[in-house]
């Protein structure tokens, strides 16, 4: 068995670093030290803890560059992205730090006792297991409100980002949080089942796949544990005839093409009508045209490599297969090491893996509607449930579909995305449970019902 981490930058395929696994001991003394500090960081007051959210933004602040390197060299994103993302996780500690005291405040329900409330309380040590692709951001999705909460926190964030991994542990040592508040462990799959077993965790959280989301949320079940999973996602992305492009071509492919792809609430299929098609095709390949691979650590890249070779063969074999039944490449499909061609297919059937997979790359398989209701009824099939998007200027017909969308999420004439005020999660194969807003920081919590007769 492999007991290190070895990470590679992708746009080079040079060896960044190797880190040793933890031994059992050390995870358990990782746990112990978590669970001890919860005994003592439930009972710190919320200010001190919004407090010391503003002083981890500042971190983040002075440590920017740096930071943006990291995901950069680790995983392959365009520096500027990368700022962008330290920049979101700034963004969710100052939403944080104002709104905390209000989402955990006893709510007061009347009834006939003399008081009568829910308190919010925090429920101990919990398990992260994080991804690579957006290695700091989905960590402090899940970590801030968590803390927040009053919870301490263990991540076994992705083998590829041991290096955020780390630099994130840092961060909060160095913005002040108490030692066990939040710590990275670097382990193995049996490590993490072990640990999942151990009382002294109360919940996990899933950032991944589905077949971890499976496993993971298995092995919790188990233990009669509560878990959150946020899972793949096959966006629909819904093109009307009335869709105004001058506007929104430039989010539309953002909607596709940002971090290389690699997003859980990535457009994965474009439905357009009939139209329309023509043009937004053409309108589709100019923009594609002009995204700018290259090395990620320079500003004027706008596309990088995909964080490992794997994850571009992976890709190469869905588009291949889509194409052995039927589709027709209009551009791209060629591979080097991790990078995969900005690819757009169209003649797609709902048979092919481009179109009941998710495609986890720069791949736009683009497919014709008869009409409106064509197109919602085609976004409808499918396993996942992250989001739906739609284009249009008809405000009224896409209000129609606000009670007909199954899943997490639905924009109009907006690309799916997180927000710290908005609930973000999914149904279906894309999971359950919410993270963001009031609702994420209510996750981790036990809602207590306290009833008082003075
Ligand atoms: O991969 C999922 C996207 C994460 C996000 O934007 O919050």
């Amino acid at each position: 068995m492999k007991n290190s981490i070895k990470t590679v930058n992708p746009y080079t395929n040079h060896a960044i670093k190797t880190y040793q696994l933890y031994d059992a001991n050390t995870i358990d003394s990782i746990l112990n030290s978590a669970h001890a500090q919860f005994r003592e960081w439930r009972h710190t007051s919320i200010k001190e803890r919004c407090r010391l959210l503003s002083h981890l933004a500042q971190i983040m602040e002075d440590d920017k560059q740096e930071l943006a390197e990291l995901i950069s060299q680790e995983m392959g994103k365009p520096i500027l992205q990368s700022i962008s993302e330290i920049e979101k996780c700034q963004s969710l500690c100052d939403f944080y730090a104002v709104n905390a005291d209000d989402f955990l405040a006893d709510e007061l329900i009347e009834t006939e006792a003399s008081e009568s409330f829910i308190s919010y309380d925090p429920l101990g040590v919990i398990l992260a297991i994080m991804p690579w692709n957006y290695p700091f951001w989905q960590v402090m999705r899940f970590a801030l409100p968590t803390i927040t909460a009053g919870n301490t926190a263990i991540l076994k964030h992705a083998a590829n980002v041991t290096g955020c991994a780390i630099a994130i542990e840092k961060l909060f040592e160095k913005a002040g949080y108490p030692k066990g508040c939040f710590t990275a462990i670097l382990a193995d799959h049996d490590a993490i089942e072990k640990l999942i077993g151990n009382e002294l965790i109360k919940a996990v959280t899933l950032t991944g796949s589905e077949n971890a989301g499976k496993s993971i949320a298995a092995t919790a079940g188990k233990h009669l544990k509560k878990t959150v999973l946020e899972l793949g996602g096959n966006n629909a992305c819904i093109i009307l005839d009335d869709a105004d492009l001058d506007t929104y071509m430039d989010t539309i492919v953002n909607a596709r093409m940002q971090n290389a792809g690699q997003s859980c609430i990535a457009a994965k299929r474009f439905i357009v009508t009939e139209a329309i098609y023509d043009e937004f095709l053409d309108r589709f390949k100019e923009k594609v045209a002009q995204l700018n691979y290259g090395d990620p650590t320079h500003a004027e890249t706008t596309l990088g490599p995909l964080a490992q070779k794997k994850f571009a063969d992976t890709i190469k074999k869905q588009v291949d297969e889509s194409v052995a039944l039927g589709a027709k490449i209009v551009v791209g499909n060629t591979q080097q090491n991790a990078y995969f061609e900005p690819t757009i297919l169209t003649e797609i059937t709902e048979a092919m893996p481009v179109f009941k997979e998710e495609v986890f790359g720069p791949v736009a398989p683009i497919m014709k509607a008869k009409n409106a209701d064509n197109a919602f009824e085609i976004a409808s099939n499918s396993r996942f449930g992250l989001g739906t998007m739609v284009f249009t200027q008809s405000i009224e017909l896409a209000q129609r579909h606000i009670a007909t969308i199954d899943d997490g999420a639905y924009f109009i004439n907006e690309l799916v995305k997180s927000d710290p005020r908005l609930p973000f999660g999914g149904t279906k194969a894309s999971g359950y449970g919410r993270e963001l807003s009031k609702e994420g920081i209510q996750e981790f919590v036990n809602k207590k019902t306290v009833y008082i007769n003075h």
